[in-house]
C-alpha cells in the first residue's frame, strides 16, 4: 500500500495533451494527403435528437474538420427502423471514401445495439465496439484493430503525462461497455493489476484506497474523493484520441 506521504495528487492537463495530439493527426492527414491525394473519411451516424448525443456528435464533426478529415454526417429521425439503419451500415461499408464508420450511442430502444454494431465492417469499426474487436481486446496476444477512444485516451493521457501502468494497482469505477469494461481490458494488456468496483461491489472504498491508480468511469461526479495519482480527463483528448487511432489504422494503398 502507498503510504500517506505519496497520496499526492497529480493534476493531467488533458486540453494541453489535446493540443498535442491534434496537431499530431493534422499533420498525419495532410501527409497521407499528399502522399495518397485523399483524406481519411469518417460516416457519424445518429439517430434521434438527444442533446448530450447531438452535442457529442457535432464535436467530433468539429473535430474531423480541425484535423482535414472528411465526415460523412448522416442525422436519422427517431423513429428509423433498424432495417434501413442497418441498410445505411451496409452502404456505409462499401463506400472507399469512407473509412471509419462510427453510430453515436444509445440507440433508441427499437434498435437492437448489439444487432446494428456487428453489422460495421471491422475494418472500420473506429470506435472498437465490434464484437471481434472487443474480443480480441480480451484475449492475450491478440490486438483489436481499433480501441474505443475513451480508453485509449485514458491510457494515452497516463503515458503522455509519464506515468507507467506495468505493475500498478489500478482500480476501474464502473463497468459499461464503453468505457469500464473496455479500460479494464487495456490496462490488463498494459501489466497492471486491475480490480473493477462497480455498483453492487462491497465496500469499494477499501479497494480504491489502495490503488496507484483510479480511473473513474461511472459518469458521476465527484465519485472519487481519494485517488492516489489524480485524474482529471478532458474530453478533448478522448475525440482526439479518437481521430489518432483511426488514421493509424487506414490503409491508403487499397
Ligand atoms: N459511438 C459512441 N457512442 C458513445 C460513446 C462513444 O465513445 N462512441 N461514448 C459516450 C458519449 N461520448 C462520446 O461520444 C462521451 C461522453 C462523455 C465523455 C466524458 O469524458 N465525459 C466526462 C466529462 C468530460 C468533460 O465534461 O470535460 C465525464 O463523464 O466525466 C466522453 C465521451 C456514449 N456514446
Amino acid at each position: 500500500m502507498a503510504s500517506e506521504s505519496e497520496h499526492k495528487a497529480t493534476i493531467i492537463d488533458g486540453k494541453q495533451i489535446a493540443q498535442t495530439v491534434r496537431s499530431e493527426i493534422a499533420e498525419e492527414v495532410k501527409k497521407l494527403s499528399e502522399k495518397y491525394g485523399k483524406v481519411p473519411g469518417l460516416a457519424v451516424v445518429i439517430v434521434g435528437s438527444r442533446k448530450d448525443s447531438q452535442s457529442y456528435v457535432n464535436m467530433k464533426r468539429k473535430a474531423c474538420a480541425e484535423v482535414g478529415i472528411k465526415s460523412f454526417d448522416f442525422d436519422l429521425p427517431e423513429q428509423v427502423s433498424e432495417a434501413e439503419l442497418i441498410s445505411k451500415i451496409h452502404e456505409l461499408n462499401a463506400n472507399p471514401e469512407v473509412h471509419g464508420i462510427l453510430v453515436q450511442l444509445p440507440l433508441p430502444k427499437h434498435i437492437n445495439e448489439e444487432k446494428v454494431l456487428s453489422e460495421i465492417n471491422i475494418e472500420k469499426d473506429v470506435d472498437g465496439f465490434h464484437p471481434l474487436n472487443i474480443g480480441k481486446l480480451a484475449m492475450k496476444g491478440r490486438d483489436p484493430l481499433f480501441l474505443p477512444c475513451t480508453p485509449k485516451g485514458c491510457l494515452e493521457l497516463l503515458s503522455r503525462s509519464g506515468i507507467s501502468i506495468r505493475g500498478k494497482k489500478a482500480v476501474v469505477m464502473g463497468r459499461s461497455n464503453i468505457v469500464g469494461l473496455p479500460v479494464s481490458l487495456l490496462l490488463l494488456k498494459a501489466d497492471a493489476t486491475v480490480t473493477i468496483v462497480h455498483s453492487r461491489s462491497v465496500n469499494p472504498e477499501s479497494v480504491i484506497r489502495e490503488a496507484d491508480i483510479v480511473i473513474a468511469a461511472a459518469g458521476q461526479a465527484q465519485m472519487v474523493c481519494l485517488a492516489l495519482q489524480s485524474l482529471v480527463f478532458a474530453f478533448p483528448i478522448l475525440l482526439f484520441e479518437y481521430l489518432f487511432k483511426f488514421t493509424e489504422n487506414i490503409d491508403f494503398d487499397s
